[in-house]
Order: structure tokens, then sequence, then C-alpha cells
């Protein structure tokens, strides 16, 4: 009995102090007040648990090991005491190269890592220069990128091995002026292929260098990096790291899944889209960029508009497609996952035996450096759906982190064919199933047979006028479109960031426009149970405020030009608005975002 009090009294203590913890803020955490105003400006109001226990102890210069769920923020949790570092570094002091270098594990995340560094210096009015580097600069573009030199570097791996390779970047600079390395996205680093990369690096880290890992799973890579590079005896591993499921699926993400055919996966996604069943703004992931465009032609002759990313594309394109996409400018994104497929490898063993072959034979090469799936922060993606499985659990991780970012809620629906069940059963058994425990488990999609059939004849037939052919020739035309106005624009761009709508990335690829029957799906053919379902999708996104932000966005693009700005002048406004009106933004986009699993 007495035992029973002391551990009820126990457990009272600790929620008093998690409670106590949650409302920690982070002036509390001891950072800069130029970081607390910018946090403010940016509308970011308390931190993470991984930012409340991770900022002080990096602000006491410990070594860090942070792992925690994929969009919990750790990149401001490892970004903010990094700056507040470089405020008050000597300055004075001569430094030979810069002071903190970032490596993460593709282009994406360094542009990605790079623009939010930017965004702080700015807010902060601070003095700092930060570069990004790239494994296809020339070398004389890196040496000029290094003059200075900068502050904060942020490259991937094996652009730093190029680096010191062609003394751009010179070890016993490294060693004199390194003060904080960050590896980001840790546990990719080494399945993206950059082992020697590192360890041509590693040997010139110095000892008295601070050095962060931070990683959304943990794996024996993480390891492996964490014994390849902490020189410091302070290795704190954060508390809320352990083994358990809940620590790496995002709570917030309602993951459901459908069993479906193979063949029959472009009818169930258009059911899904057409007859509104998840809430926008969707992120498809495929295995093959044929698979991706594919999709889009399909999705096209009913009418609805895509954009696909794939790391055949030019860098710019991709970058632009994230921009839009963020921006709000297109609902639907799909994104080809190569991470793990047989395309891949076979792509990779090609493009190295065209390396020998003629230029002009040789065939177009994936990027090395590309990584879109993973620790790219989409913005307001809140439905992730998995066209095809992921081969394995931490794919699955990754990919459905792209929603429920931070405070915010999402959903993920995985289309699970006869091959697939393997991964499907990996997963339920990492998760569980058992919905009444609360924690995550992963349900069927209630999607009605009658849903699917309603459009099942219709959609055969478009299916039958995808073919092969016209796949490739759309992959060929898009890239090469986007090959053109990648090199013409770019500059451009640069100079007209108010243009860039002329690149819409959803164009339609197919020279005919749908017709009007497969654009509207007629009512009667739903059934009272998918008309419901409709009919709940539309009222969370009202009352989301999600609804028309399509034409809205566009109305401001026209207006005030640069997408980017016009939409951060909209949040501003509204916030002020209701700054007035005493509503907080961000909790109540909290609240509503809470909804139960039956609203989708
Ligand atoms: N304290 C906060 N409050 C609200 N939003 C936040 C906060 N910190 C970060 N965010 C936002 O949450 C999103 C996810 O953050 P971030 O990309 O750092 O996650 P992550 O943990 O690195 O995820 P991943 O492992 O997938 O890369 C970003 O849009 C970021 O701006």
């Amino acid at each position: 009995m007495a035992e029973t009090r002391e551990s009820a009294s126990k457990e009272t203590v600790r929620k008093e102090e998690e409670e106590e913890a949650e409302d920690q803020s982070f002036e509390e955490l001891g950072l800069d007040a130029r970081l607390l105003r910018a946090l403010l400006k940016k509308g970011i109001e308390k931190p993470t648990p991984i930012q409340r226990v991770a900022i002080p102890l990096i602000l006491e210069g410990k070594d860090v090991v942070a792992r925690a769920k994929t969009g919990s923020g750790k990149t401001f949790a490892y970004l903010l005491p990094l700056l507040q570092k470089l405020f008050t570094a000597n300055a004075d002091r001569k430094k030979l190269a810069p002071n903190a270098f970032v490596l993460v594990p593709s282009r994406e995340l360094c542009q990605q890592v790079y623009k939010e560094v930017l965004s702080l210096i700015e807010l902060c009015r601070v003095q700092l220069k930060v570069v990004q580097l790239n494994g296809n600069m020339l070398v004389n573009d890196l040496r000029a990128a290094l003059a200075g030199p900068p502050d904060v570097l942020i490259s991937t791996p094996a652009c730093i091995a190029k680096c010191l390779s062609s003394d751009v970047l010179k070890a016993a600079s490294i060693n004199q002026s390194l003060e904080t390395l960050v590896l980001d996205e840790a546990d990719l680093l080494l399945s993206y292929g950059y082992e020697s990369d590192i360890k041509a690096f590693t040997p010139h880290v110095p000892r008295s260098c601070q050095c962060l890992l931070m990683s959304a799973t943990s794996s024996a890579d993480v390891d492996k990096l964490k014994k390849l590079i902490l020189h410091n005896p302070f290795i704190l591993t954060l508390p809320e790291v352990g083994n358990h499921k809940d620590e790496v699926i995002p709570k917030n993400v309602q993951q459901f899944w459908i069993s479906c055919p193979a063949s029959d996966k472009l009818l169930y996604t258009l059911a899904l889209l057409k007859l509104e069943l998840v809430q926008k703004k969707v992120l498809i992931f495929t295995n093959t960029i044929d698979m991706s465009f594919r999709l889009k032609l399909f999705l096209e002759k009913f009418g609805i508009r895509s954009a696909v990313l794939n790391p055949e594309l030019p860098q710019n394109s991709r970058l632009h497609i994230l921009e839009e996409f963020n921006a709000g400018l297109f609902d639907y994104l799909i994104a080809t996952d190569l991470s793990q497929s047989k395309e891949k490898d076979e792509e990779t063993k090609e493009s190295n035996v065209g390396s020998r072959k003629s230029r002009k034979h040789a065939k177009i090469k994936l990027d090395s450096e590309f990584g879109v799936v993973r620790g790219i922060d989409f913005k307001n993606v809140y439905t992730v759906i998995n066209l095809e499985m992921p081969q394995s659990l931490a794919g699955y991780v990754h990919r459905i982190g792209r929603t429920g970012r931070a405070y915010s809620s999402g959903a993920s629906v995985s289309l699970v064919s006869p091959d697939e069940m393997d991964t499907l059963e990996e997963i339920r058994s990492f998760i569980g199933d058992d919905e009444s425990k609360g924690t995550n488990s992963i349900v069927e999609f209630p999607l009605t047979k009658n849903a699917v059939e309603s459009l099942r004849y219709r959609a055969e037939d478009v299916g039958k006028s995808v073919t092969k052919v016209a796949v490739r020739e759309s992959r060929a035309q898009d890239l090469r479109n986007e090959i053109l106005n990648s090199e013409k624009l770019k500059a451009h761009f640069e100079t007209n960031p108010r243009d860039l709508d002329l690149l819409k990335h959803d164009k339609v690829l197919s020279k005919n426009a749908p017709p009007p029957h497969l654009r509207n799906v007629p009512d009667y053919l739903l059934d009272k149970t998918t008309k419901e379902a409709r009919e709940m999708v539309k009222l969370a996104r009202d009352a989301m405020g999600n609804n028309n932000r399509r034409r809205g966005s566009k109305r401001k693009l026209r207006k005030d030009g640069d997408p980017l700005k016009a939409i951060a002048a909209v949040g501003s406004r509204r916030r002020h608005k209701d700054r007035k009106t005493g509503a907080s933004n961000s909790n109540n986009s909290g609240a509503k975002h809470k909804r139960k699993k039956n609203d989708i």
C-alpha cells in the first residue's frame, strides 16, 4: 500500500516536472536576445523537447549525440547555439578556415540549412558569412567561396573531400580554425556512401572542436560515426533517446494502409485524391522515376496537376520545385525515392560505365547527392501517400516524417500490394497495431469498395493511354524543359525572383486537355460513406483555414511578386490581426490540427 502511494507520488512529481519543462521558454535555455527576437519574428514560440535538452548542453560546449524523431526541430537545436557561439567568437583571432562545418547528406539539405542560417543571421542583424558548397562546383568556384574565409560552411562530405584533395581547404587550416562540427542526419551520411569522404576529413578535426551528431534513427552507422568523430570525453546522449517506437515515429501522424493489387495503385491514388478523401498538401512517394511520370500523366487526365521531383533533374529545377511546393503554388508533389531501389543501383552502374563511354552516348546521370526524401522540410504537407512501399522500416519512418513536422499534425496512407506485405508486417511489428493503447498504430484506411469501383472504368480506360512510350517521352520532355529552363533562367531568377512563377513545375505534359467527364466526378457515383468522409476532410480543411489556398496565393503572386515573400506577408499580417484580437497563431493552429482518426 505504502509502495503504491510512493510510486503514485513519484508519478505526480514526474508529471509536474514534465509540465514545467514543457512551459520552458527559449529565454530560459540561455539564448542570446538577438536569437530570441529572430525566433519571435519567425513565429516560433516555445522550444521542442529536443531543443529544450540539446541547446543548453551545446551552449556549455559539450559534444552531443542527439537522436530525435523526424520533424522534431533538430536543425534549430544545433543552429541556435552554433550561431550564439559565433556571435561571441573572438573577432581578433585570425582564422584560416571556417569556424563551423555543417555536413549533410544531400544538396537539398545543404540548401535548406543554408537558407535557415541566412534567415536567422538576417533577423539577428549580425555580420556572419555563410557558404554552401556542392560537389558540382569547379575548383575555382570552391576557392572563391572559401576566400575570406567564411564563418560557417555547409556542405556534403564529398565536397569537403574534394576541397581537401584539390588543396582548396588545407588540413592545417582546418586544424587551426575548426571549432564546431555538425553532422546532420548522421544516420544517413554513411548509407549515402560518404564513409571514405568522412574518413579523409576526420583526422584534421582538432581535439578541441565541439562535435554534434544529429540523427532521426539509431543505427550501427551512427555508432560508427560517433567513434570516428567525437574526441571530447563528454559524450552525452539525450534522455529522450531510447529504442522505443514512439521516439522514432511522430505521434501526430495518423498512419493508414490500404490493401490493393499492384495493378490498381493508380486507381486507388485517384480515388483518394479525386474524391478528396485526403487532406492537401499531398506528397506521394514512388520507387522509380517512370512510375512518377506514369502517375503524373494519369492524374493529369483527370484534371489533377502535380509536379515530379526526381534525381535526374538539374539541381536548380529541384530547388525551384521545392520552393514552389513549400510556397503553396501547387498541392500535389510526386517524389521519387530511389534510396533503396534497384533503379538507383542500375543507373549508378550504368553511369559508371558511361563515364568511360564518349560524353555523347553517356546516360543522364542521377545526382548521387540527391536526397529529397529524408531530412527535407516540406512545408505544410498534410498527407504522405506511399504509392509504392519503401523497402525498409527506416525508409518508411523517414517518408512519413515529411508530415507532422514540429507541432503540426498529418496523415500517411500506404498502398500495399501482396508483394509488399512483408514490409507492412515489419512496420506493424515495430509500431504495433493496438489502436486502443493510444500510441502509434497503422490502421486500415476507411476507403469503401464502392468509392474505388465508381472510378475503375474511367481509370482503366485512361490507364491504357499512359503507355510506356508516353511515359518515356514525357520524362525526356520534362528533362529537356528543365535543363533549358535551369540554364537559361538561373541568372534571371537571381535578379527577378518574382518571375519564379513562370517556371511552374506542375505544368501539364500531355497535349490534350482532360475532357470534362474525367475532370468531374458525378455525384451519383459516390456512396454515402465516401460522401461523408469527403465532407469530413472538407470541414477539417475549412477549420484549418486551408481552403482556396491555391487561388489565394496566386492572386497574391500577381500583386506582390515573389511568392515566398507574398506568403510571408500574408502570414505576418494575419499574425498582426490575431495579436489585435488576442488570438495566438501557433496555438490556434495546434488546437485546430488535433483531429480524430475518423476525420480522414
Ligand atoms: N520550436 C519550434 N516550434 C515550432 N516549429 C518549429 C520549432 N522548431 C522547429 N520548427 C519547425 O519544425 C519543422 C521541422 O524542423 P526540422 O527540419 O529541424 O526537423 P528535424 O528534426 O531536423 O526533422 P528530420 O529528421 O526529418 O530532418 C521546420 O519547419 C521548423 O521550422
